[in-house]
C-alpha cells in the first residue's frame, strides 16, 4: 500500500474563543472562509437558539419551516436554518434519525432542495446522539463568547457536532517538500475555559503551538500570557511556539498594535505573525510557495510553514525554504525517516492519535477522540 505521508507534524491552535482559530484552520486546509462558524466549544442549543430568537418572526409552526415562512438570503444560512429547525423544532429532546424520517423531514427537505436526504440523516443521527448525551446537562452559558450571526452550513456541523463533545477538532493537510510528504495535523481547540481541562491533554502531543489572539481585542491579547503559561506547564519543552495576531483586515477596529505583538513574542521567545483568515493574509500554502523565508534565526520547525511573514525578500524559492527547514530539523527527520520504513510505527502513530483516517488525500476531518 502506498504511503500516505512520510512525516507527521502535530500543531495546536490555542487562544480565546472568537479569535478566529477555526477560520484560520479552514483557510489553511481548505482555503475557505465562513463568516458564520459555530464555535468549537459552543453547543448549537445556545448559539442557534439565540439565532432562532432573533429570527423567530420567520419561524412559525413550532419551528417547522415552509417556503412562505423562511426567507433564505444565502445558501450557507439556508442549510443552517433548516438545521435550526431540526434542533429546536417540535421534536422531543430524544430526537433520532428515525424520528426525522417523517413527513416533517420531507417538508424540510421539500422546502430546501439543497439539503439532501443523506446529509440530513447524517446530521440527524449526530444530533440524536448529541441530544441524548446532553439532555440532562444544564444549558451552556455564553460567557465571553459572541453569538454568531447564523449557524454554519450542514457540512460544517458534522465536525462541529463532534467537537462539541470534547472541545477539540482537527484538520489535516499534506505538503510535499522536496519529495517528502509532510502531513500537517492541526488541532483546533475550544477557547472557552470550561474545555481547558480537555484541551490541555492535547498539549503534550504537539510539535508546534499557535497562540492566537484577535488584534481587535485587547482582552484576547492579554490572555495570551495565560495561554503561554499553560503551554509552559503542559507542552513538551522543545515545542515551537508561534504568536498569531489574527483579523489583521480589521484595520479600523484594531486594539493591539503590531509592535505590542512583536514585543510579547520576543519576551516569550516566539515567532510572530499577523494574519487574516478573511483576506488570506499570511496563511495559505500560496504564501509558502510565493518564496518567503521566515528563518531569520536559522533554526526552526516545520510548523513555521503554516504561517509566513509578509516582510521577507521574495527572492528565496520554496525549495530553498524547504532545504532550510529540513536542514534545521535534520536530526528529527532522520529519526522519522527510519520509522517511515516501519509500517508498524506509522500504524502506531495513527492509533496513538485515535484516527480513523482513510487517507483520502488532504481532506481534513474532525475528530473528538
Ligand atoms: N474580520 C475577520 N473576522 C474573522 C477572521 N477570522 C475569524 N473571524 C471571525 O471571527 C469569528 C470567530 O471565528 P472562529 O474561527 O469561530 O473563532 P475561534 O477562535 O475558533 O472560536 P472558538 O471556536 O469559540 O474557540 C467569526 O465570526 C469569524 O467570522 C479574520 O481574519 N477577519
Amino acid at each position: 500500500m502506498a504511503k500516505q505521508y512520510d512525516v507527521l507534524f502535530r500543531l495546536l491552535l490555542l487562544g480565546d474563543s472568537g479569535v478566529g482559530k477555526t477560520c484560520l484552520l479552514c483557510r489553511f486546509t481548505d482555503n475557505e472562509f465562513h463568516p458564520s462558524h459555530i464555535s468549537t466549544h459552543r453547543a448549537p442549543s445556545v448559539c442557534d437558539h439565540s439565532w432562532m430568537l432573533r429570527n423567530q418572526a420567520r419561524v412559525k409552526n413550532n419551528g417547522v419551516p415552509s417556503r412562505s415562512t423562511i426567507k433564505y438570503p444565502s445558501q450557507g444560512l439556508q442549510e443552517g436554518r433548516v438545521l435550526c429547525v431540526l434542533l429546536f423544532g417540535p421534536y422531543p429532546a430524544q430526537t433520532t434519525a428515525r424520528d426525522l424520517s417523517s413527513p416533517t423531514r420531507r417538508q424540510v427537505q421539500g422546502s430546501d432542495p439543497l439539503v439532501h436526504r443523506g446529509e440530513l440523516q447524517h446530521v440527524a443521527a449526530e444530533l440524536g446522539s448529541y441530544k441524548q448525551a446532553h439532555t440532562s446537562s444544564p444549558p451552556l452559558t455564553l460567557g465571553n463568547s459572541r453569538v454568531v450571526e447564523g449557524p454554519a452550513p450542514l457540512k460544517e456541523l458534522g465536525s462541529r457536532a463532534q467537537a462539541m463533545r470534547g472541545g477539540v477538532d482537527f484538520k489535516m493537510k499534506t505538503l510535499v517538500i522536496d519529495g517528502i510528504k509532510v502531513r500537517i495535523q492541526i488541532w483546533d481547540t475550544a477557547g472557552q475555559e470550561r474545555y481547558q481541562t480537555i484541551t490541555k491533554q492535547y498539549y503534550r502531543r504537539a510539535q508546534g503551538i499557535f497562540l492566537v489572539y484577535d488584534i481587535t481585542s485587547e482582552r484576547s491579547f492579554q490572555h495570551i500570557m495565560k495561554w503561554a503559561s499553560d503551554v509552559d506547564e503542559y507542552a513538551p519543552d522543545k515545542v515551537q511556539k508561534i504568536l498569531v495576531g489574527n483579523k489583521s483586515d480589521e484595520v479600523d477596529k484594531r486594539q493591539v498594535a503590531t509592535e505590542q505583538g512583536i514585543k510579547l513574542a520576543r519576551a516569550y521567545g516566539m515567532d510572530f505573525y499577523e494574519t487574516s483568515a478573511f483576506t488570506n493574509h499570511n496563511i495559505t500554502e500560496d504564501c509558502v510557495m510565493g518564496g518567503n523565508d521566515p528563518f531569520s534565526d536559522g533554526a526552526s520547525y516545520l510548523s513555521r510553514l503554516v504561517l509566513i511573514p509578509a516582510a521577507v525578500p521574495p527572492s528565496k524559492t520554496f525549495t530553498r525554504l524547504a532545504e532550510q527547514v529540513l536542514a534545521a530539523n535534520k536530526k528529527d527527520l532522520d529519526l522519522l525517516r527510519m520509522s517511515i520504513n516501519d509500517d508498524f510505527n506509522l500504524a502506531a502513530l495513527e492509533e496513538e492519535e485515535g484516527l480513523c483516517d482513510s487517507g483520502a488525500g488532504d481532506q481534513g476531518k474532525g475528530c473528538w477522540c
